[in-house]
């Protein structure tokens, strides 16, 4: 199949500090990401996988090397329109769910869209749209997201991040605070979105995670180091009851 490469970086290299403190967090990192895959990134902790994740969601810029977002090279991008590129292309979910705690469900849902501009019925349907998607209830509209539980907010996380329809979730140890039964209905979900296009890259410590993707790319001090088949067998919706 031909591929449309929706992420591409081409030796990315991330130095944080300078000096005695001077700390790679990247090390030449060159990475293809084509529309549809569905890639879990594994690796030991420090070896560099949020920053990786982080400067392919542009919330961090590389010290060298080049990202293309969709062919577009975003160095090139003003902060402005690095901004929109991100809210109409990529989602974020957190190991902390990073949900807003003032805010309602609906109103952390929506919180993509207002940033588009859209008007308020059209972000009310769509963001009841998204929470029915993930599995979610409307009940829980209305509440704080400290009312639900930590699968649930998960959820309404993840809600957040497709509401906007962006072209790729990125998602950093989305399972990481969850118990395993939260964690395969999170991971359940990944699926169903993959399954119907969407392009999803996860950072996970978890092997049970990792083997529901489609690939598994090794990172280790700050570098690709390879790619692993996964064994179905092994994801958790078939190792979990
Ligand atoms: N803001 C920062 N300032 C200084 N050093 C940093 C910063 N962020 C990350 N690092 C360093 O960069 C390296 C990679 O960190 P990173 O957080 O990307 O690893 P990770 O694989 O996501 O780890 P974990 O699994 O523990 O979350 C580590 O040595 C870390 O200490």
């Amino acid at each position: 199949m031909p591929c449309n490469e929706l992420v591409k970086l081409v030796n990315v290299v991330k130095v944080y500090g300078s000096g005695e403190t001077r700390t790679y967090g990247l090390r030449g990192v060159s990475l293809t990401v084509c529309s549809g895959e569905f890639i879990a990134i594994m690796g030991p902790s420090g070896s560099g996988k949020s920053t990786l994740l982080n400067i392919i969601g542009l919330l961090d810029k590389p010290t060298s090397g080049k990202v293309y977002i969709d062919g577009v090279d975003v160095e090139e991008l003003s902060s402005r329109e690095l901004a929109m590129l991100r809210n109409r292309k990529i989602g974020f979910v957190f190991q902390h769910f990073n949900l807003i705690s003032r805010l309602t469900v609906l109103e952390n849902i929506e919180l993509p869209l207002i940033a588009r501009g859209v008007p308020r019925r059209a972000r009310r349907e769509l963001a009841v749209k998204a929470l029915l998607r993930v599995g979610g209830d409307t009940s829980w509209l209305a509440k704080k997201p400290t009312q639900l539980s930590g699968g649930q907010q998960q959820r309404v996380a993840i809600a957040r991040a497709i509401v906007g329809n962006p072209d790729l979730i990125l998602a950093d140890e989305p399972t990481g605070n969850l118990d395993r039964v939260s964690a395969r209905t999170v991971v359940k979900t990944f699926i169903e979105l993959n399954q119907a296009g969407q392009t999803i890259i996860l950072v996970t410590h978890d092997p049970e995670v990792a083997n529901c993707a489609r690939k598994i790319y090794v990172i280790r001090d700050g570098r690709i180091v390879g790619k692993l088949e996964p064994d179905p067998s092994k994801c958790i919706l078939n190792t979990v009851q």
